[in-house]
């Protein structure tokens, strides 16, 4: 007779529990959106520093009401609640803050990483790895307004040990992908949690000064040639130079320099990459 034995845990409860001072780690078995769940407590009165992790998100959003889909288990799926001090014109800086502590904590783990604005991270080189390279994660903030004032919920989906033919587009990898094997999903919550809460203090602290330079150093949409899709139809064309002080991508064309925000861009795409 063969007993049931225990699946396999998803994280490592104790390990999460002394985890990133500040933060509480909530599992959950599934979830439509960890982001809509987490916008309900905040309404509720949860305080800074919540996080919620499905183990399967079944309806996950991305920017423009996009779907994220992972499969049961495949990835890591989680948002954070925050309630920042700072004014809410800074808040721009937040899914940019969080794609560079993703890509922090994927290169703390062995892996070539970037961040291409707005909300995407990348890793791998499709000329030299053993995978092919492309997007594995993606951030999702969103401002809710609660009775304790407007608070932020940052979502983060990592693609793990999802297989190519369960990622929804060419474009996307997993860590299993490019590294042969899933790396350890506890380690990788608690090496992006803990660059996260670093990169949020100083930035409450000091300012978005010491972040953008961090964040230019890691950016692979800056100094190339891009096609920035507009709301509407319209598009930008350009050699993307920079980021403004307000977290704006600015492009250089034939209409001068411009800045488009996260909220004014339906697409960027590296024009002869
Ligand atoms: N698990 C996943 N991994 C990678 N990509 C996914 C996943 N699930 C959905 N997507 C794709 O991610 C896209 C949402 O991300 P995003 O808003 O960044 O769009 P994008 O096409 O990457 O635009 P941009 O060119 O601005 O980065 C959706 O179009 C969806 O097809
Ligand atoms: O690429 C994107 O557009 C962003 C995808 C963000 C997905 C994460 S998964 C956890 C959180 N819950 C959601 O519904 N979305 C975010």
């Amino acid at each position: 007779m063969t007993a049931d034995l225990p699946a396999r845990p998803f994280l490592d409860g104790d390990r999460l529990a002394a985890g990133p001072p500040g933060l509480r780690v909530e599992v959950v078995a599934a979830a439509p959106s960890t982001n809509a769940l987490v916008a309900e407590r905040a309404r509720s009165g949860a305080a800074e520093g919540l996080v919620v992790v499905a183990e399967h998100q079944t309806s996950g959003r991305g920017r423009l009401d996009r779907s994220w889909e992972t499969p049961d288990r495949a990835a890591l799926t989680f948002s954070v609640l925050l309630r920042p001090r700072v004014a809410p014109v800074e808040w721009p800086w937040l899914p940019l803050m969080t794609g560079y502590a993703v890509c922090r904590a994927l290169r703390e783990a062995g892996f070539e990483a970037g961040v291409k604005w707005p909300n995407d991270v990348l890793i791998g080189d499709p000329s030299t790895g053993s995978g092919r390279g492309g997007k594995v994660a993606g951030i999702l903030v969103e401002r809710v307004e609660t009775g304790a004032g407007p608070a932020a919920v940052v979502g983060v989906g990592i693609n793990v040990s999802t297989t190519r033919e369960e990622l929804p587009i060419e474009a996307a990898t997993s860590l299993a992908i490019e590294a042969g094997a899933a790396p350890d999903r506890t380690d990788i919550l608690l090496w992006v949690l803990g660059a996260l809460r670093e990169e949020y203090d100083a930035w409450q602290a000091g300012g978005a000064a010491t972040l953008h330079a961090a964040y230019l150093g890691s950016c692979v949409t800056v100094g190339r040639d891009v096609q920035v899709a507009l709301p509407g139809g319209g598009a930008l064309t350009g050699r993307a130079t920079g980021i403004d002080p307000g977290g704006r991508l600015t492009v250089s064309g034939p209409e001068g320099e411009v800045s488009v925000g996260a909220g004014d861009v339906v697409h960027v795409r590296s024009v002869n990459p």
